[in-house]
């Protein structure tokens, strides 16, 4: 069932690189009752994000960089390990995801999937992420990545199963990267953990 909602007041508390706004409405409740409810709201656009896999090699390219709100959150040294993952801005969500594995991932990608769109936190943040993946091969590798602007970020090409182990170790713990690790080993596409263990260990 779907409930009524009537905007009654809608007012900016920032405005500065983001939005945050306040919103007041009444809501119809599926017993018909009407409740008020007041919901701060934060806008910092939509994003799309990549994973990047070589079922040849067997391994994930991933990222590193420093994420300032996990910092805050309890993150010592405030470092995240991540899939590849942009603002939207003006581009299309296909076009974001190719050009941040290139900016950040230095991986001139070919055919990408997209997998899902997913709201990240509904409670309170308004982005919705584009969810792709993509085959790689060494001959994509266009330049080292990094990034651009002011960020510092560190490609890291690591073994999957290493990374489904630090997603266990708690090494990995970025949603939106458990999400794609994960749903690259329900898809089967990538080998067994013993017959992969035995590549990586030639
Ligand atoms: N000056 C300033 N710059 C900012 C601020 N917030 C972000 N930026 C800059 O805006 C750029 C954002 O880089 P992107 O690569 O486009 O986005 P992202 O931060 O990686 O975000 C992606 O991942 C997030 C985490 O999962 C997602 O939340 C987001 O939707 C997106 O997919 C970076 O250069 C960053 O420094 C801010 O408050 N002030
Ligand atoms: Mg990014």
């Amino acid at each position: 069932m779907t409930l009524k909602i009537e905007l009654i007041k809608e007012k900016v508390l920032s405005e500065n690189y983001f939005v945050l706004r306040n919103f007041t409405y009444d809501l119809t409740r599926r017993n018909g009752e009407v409740i008020r409810h007041k919901r701060e709201v934060y806008d910092r656009g939509n994003g799309a994000t990549i994973l990047l896999y070589n079922r040849q090699k067997q391994t994930v390219v991933l990222i590193r960089q420093f994420r300032m709100a996990t910092w805050v959150n309890g993150n010592p040294d405030g470092m995240l390990i991540e899939t590849c993952a942009g603002l939207l801005d003006a581009d299309e969500p296909e076009a974001c995801a190719r050009k941040e594995a290139m900016e950040e991932t230095g991986f001139e990608v070919g055919e990408v999937k997209k997998l899902f769109e997913l709201y990240m936190s509904p409670g309170g943040v308004t982005e919705l992420i584009h969810f792709f993946a993509a085959e790689y091969t060494d001959a994509q590798r266009a330049s080292a990545g990094g990034g651009v602007e002011d960020e510092d970020i560190e490609v890291l090409e690591l073994p999957f199963t290493r990374a489904l182990a630090m997603i266990a170790s708690g090494e990995i713990r970025d949603g939106k990267t458990v999400l794609l690790l994960n749903w690259l080993q329900l898809t089967g596409l990538m080998v067994q953990e013993a017959a992969c263990d035995k590549l990586h260990s030639k």
